[in-house]
This record gives C-alpha cells, structure tokens and sequence, in this order.
C-alpha cells in the first residue's frame, strides 16, 4: 500500500478488562483472514502501547494504576495509526503484563486495508477517537468481567488470585466507573454479553467485509 492509496478503516472495541473485545476482535480476525489473507486486516491490542517502566524497580511497577489514563501511552498509538494509515509500516510495543513493562523486541505491523483495535480506554481518548471510523462497546456485566478476569489473570498474565482481588478493589473497579462505562456514550454499536455475542460477531464481519471488497 502506498500514501496514495485508501486509508485504512479502523474498528475500535472497547470496554471493562475481560469484557471480551479480545475474544471478540479475533473471531472476526479470523473468520475474515480465511477470505482475505493477513495483509488486509489486523488487530492491535491498546496494551501493547501501556508505558515502558524499565526503570522503575519491580516493587514500584506493581503499584501503578494500569487502569488510568495516563498509564497508556495514546501519543504513540495516535501516532503509529496515522503511520499506517498514510500507507507506512510501524513497530509495535510489545508488553510484559508479568514484568509489567515493554520488552525490548518490537513486532512488524505493515498496512491494512481494516485494523480491528482493542482495548478498555480505547473511547476515552479523543485523539484516538477521531482517527477510528466505528467504536464499539462490550457491555458485558461487570460482575461477570470479574469472574472471567480474575480466572484469566491467574492462568495466564502469572498473578496470584490475592493480587487480582486487591487490584480490582482498588484501581480496576474505580477507574471502570471513571472512565471505561462513561466512554460507551461514544461507541456507534454495543454488544451485551460477551466474546461470544454470535449475532454481533455477524454483524461486525459483513461490515469489515465490505470495506475489504472496495
Ligand atoms: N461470552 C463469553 N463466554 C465465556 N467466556 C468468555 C466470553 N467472553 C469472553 N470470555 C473469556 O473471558 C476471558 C476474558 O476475555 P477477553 O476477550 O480476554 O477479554 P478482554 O480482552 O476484554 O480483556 C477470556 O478467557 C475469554 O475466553
Ligand atoms: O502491567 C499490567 C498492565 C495491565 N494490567 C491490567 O490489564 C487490563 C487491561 O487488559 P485487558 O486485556 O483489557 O483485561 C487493565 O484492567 C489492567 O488492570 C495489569 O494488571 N498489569
């Protein structure tokens, strides 16, 4: 693709941690990729672009509120979607939930016709919500996200179900109410339930599916 050619159209899927925009953003990825291979659709994750804190002691990292704002760096994701969308490639942040840190390795990420992107403060920030073309919010119950994080978290991001608890209570849950639920005013759909909504799933592929066949 080149800086002539069309922009790509952008998908955001927002809501609360473990909402399942990620469940959601692949099953339309790879429903879509069979027809029409990995150079015209992607998906990016919001949390690759959380701050490098290499240089804060590990005891330090664990204490920062990855559910505020300011925790992400928007800056670069504006920048790297403005990037592939004059036809450029980027490199993306990779981030360790574990570490929770950037690792030193970035990952090619060349142009697209469609990026899905996915992430809980994705239809906060204005500056990125300008750039997307369709916002989307998962409105799965907040109780339910819990669940399912609290499971996910000690399965897979090595946390202790102590720490999951604690971190919700005190940052997850607040910064939720702050920030995540009020930015569903901006989202063009909303999908109760889930990953799993099929119907939703559907709706958003046929929707992709046009803008990849122009
Ligand atoms: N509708 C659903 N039914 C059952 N499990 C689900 C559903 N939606 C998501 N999950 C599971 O919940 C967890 C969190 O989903 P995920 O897509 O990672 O959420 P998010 O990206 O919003 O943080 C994952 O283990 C996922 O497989
Ligand atoms: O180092 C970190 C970075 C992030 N988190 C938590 O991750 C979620 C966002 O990711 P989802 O995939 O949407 O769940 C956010 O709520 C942060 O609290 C973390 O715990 N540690």
């Amino acid at each position: 693709m080149t800086a002539t050619t069309q922009q790509a159209v952008i998908i955001a899927i927002a809501g609360a941690s473990a909402s399942g925009k990620s469940l959601i953003a692949q099953s339309i990825y790879r429903k879509l990729r069979k027809d029409f291979g990995p150079d015209e659709i992607g998906v990016i994750s919001e949390d690759r672009y959380y701050r490098d804190q290499s240089h804060l002691p590990m005891e330090q990292r664990a204490l920062t509120n990855y559910d505020h704002p300011c925790a992400m760096e928007h800056e670069l994701l504006a920048e790297h979607l403005r990037t592939l969308q004059q036809g450029n490639t980027v490199h993306l942040p990779n981030y360790s939930y574990s570490q929770h840190t950037r690792v030193a390795e970035t990952t090619e990420f060349k142009p697209k016709k469609v990026i899905i992107l996915e992430g809980i403060l994705l239809l906060n920030n204005a500056e990125v919500r300008d750039i997307m073309h369709t916002g989307v919010y998962m409105d799965t119950p907040l109780d339910i996200c819990f669940l399912r994080r609290l499971q996910r978290d000690v399965q897979e991001r090595g946390r202790s179900m102590e720490s999951v608890i604690k971190q919700y209570q005190e940052t997850v849950r607040p910064m939720f109410l702050q920030f995540i639920e009020p930015s569903k005013q901006y989202a063009d759909l909303i999908v109760p339930r889930g990953g799993k909504n099929k119907i939703a799933i559907d709706l958003l592929a046929a929707r992709i599916r046009q803008f990849l066949k122009t």
